[in-house]
């Protein structure tokens, strides 16, 4: 059995050495703002100053959900393993942006609803798709459990990366993330719900009333993240909540991408809080909802650029500006070193 909670906290002492080395730093006190703040929890994870995050990967959970065959997207449920397909192959929006930032992408099928076999992609089915939310649980709480599983265990077979991405791939997933986050938030399921791939006007009416129809019907638990994800959520939120917890566990910097990844964040959040501490938000998703879901996890993204793609897109560019922190902490020279003193400087932070 794993212990999901079993996370330390970070390390104090390298937090406190890192900000005395960015206070160091020849310029006025915390003017280089959040990439102090980056260069501050990135050694308090890994317990050491600076140093370089060379191997960087995004793991890409794909599972379909039974929510489509309520008609609330336009989009057909093969672009599931079409485009999963597509991620492996190396040719989806993710794989361009990895490779500028040298990260790799490896793909997880945790869920798709047809057979999908192929060498570049890991196999850790669980279920071909989840069952309709709207008329039952979308999978047992096992169903869930094993899911989680197979999140963990493909995040700890990267324990040895300096920093990971955590994304998905799913028609409908963007319905089964505003059911949980609406249930884990308490939120109305209208504020939690946004156009996803791409719905019009009338679409969106019936995607939030058949949300809603989910939770009325599976009344899932909001203290048990377990219970609301096995209920009304899908098999790659499930699986990135077990990496989450994992990356927490083995002291792996994570980053999140957008709404899907972000709620899983939180579901791993309620799970160990402590897990917060090794997570970083990438950008701020163009998708309604998002920034409920950040505001809860208590982290500002870096980034706004009106993204909604998912696949984990938006880590490879944190992974830049994470990097950039550290060469802050490398490549600067401190007051002593260019002969300034700082001693009458004010100090402009909070
Ligand atoms: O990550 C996001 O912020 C995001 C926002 C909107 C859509 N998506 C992607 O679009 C798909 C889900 O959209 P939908 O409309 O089918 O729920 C799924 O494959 C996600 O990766 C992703
Ligand atoms: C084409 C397409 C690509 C995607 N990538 C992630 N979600 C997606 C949804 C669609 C529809």
């Amino acid at each position: 059995m794993i212990d999901y909670t079993d996370v330390s906290p970070l390390s104090e002492d390298a937090m406190v050495n890192a900000r005395s080395r960015v206070d160091s730093l020849s310029k006025p006190l915390g003017s280089l703002g959040q990439l102090e703040e980056y260069a501050v929890k990135l050694a308090g994870i890994r317990g050491f100053i600076g140093g370089t995050l060379a191997k960087r990967a995004v793991l890409v959970f794909a599972a379909d959900n039974g929510i489509y065959e309520q008609g609330i997207t336009p989009v057909p449920q093969e672009v599931t393993p079409m485009q999963t397909i597509n991620i492996a192959n190396g040719i989806a929006g993710v794989n361009a942006l990895a490779a500028q930032a040298g990260a790799e992408v490896v793909v997880y099928n945790v869920g798709v609803a047809r057979e999908l076999k192929r060498k570049n992609i890991v196999d850790s089915l669980v279920m071909h798709g989840t069952n309709d939310m709207a008329t039952g649980p979308a999978m047992t709480r096992e169903q869930c459990e094993q899911a989680m599983k197979a999140g963990y265990e493909a995040a700890t077979a990267h324990a040895g990366y300096d920093v990971l991405g955590l994304g998905e791939m799913g028609i409908c997933n963007t319905s089964t993330t505003a059911a949980v986050a609406s249930v884990l938030l308490g939120k109305s399921v209208v504020d939690m719900t946004g156009r996803g791939a791409g719905i019009t006007d009338e679409q969106y009416q019936k995607k939030v009333s058949v949300i809603e129809q989910a939770i009325e019907r599976n009344r899932p638990d909001a203290a048990d993240p377990v219970d609301v994800i096995s209920k009304v959520g899908g098999l790659d939120i499930a699986a990135m909540t077990g990496a989450y917890l994992a990356c927490a566990h083995n002291r792996v910097p994570v980053v999140i991408d957008g709404f899907i990844s972000a709620c899983a964040a939180l579901c791993a959040m309620r799970i160990c809080p402590e897990s917060v501490s090794y997570m970083f938000a990438s950008h701020k998703s163009y998708e309604q909802g998002y920034s409920a879901i950040a505001n809860a996890l208590g982290l500002s993204p870096a980034l706004t650029l009106e993204m909604r793609l998912g696949e984990g897109s938006g880590c490879p560019l944190m992974f830049y500006i994470l990097e950039a922190s550290l060469r802050i902490l490398e490549d600067m020279g401190t007051f002593a070193d260019g002969s300034i003193d700082p001693s009458e400087f004010v100090d402009l932070r909070k």
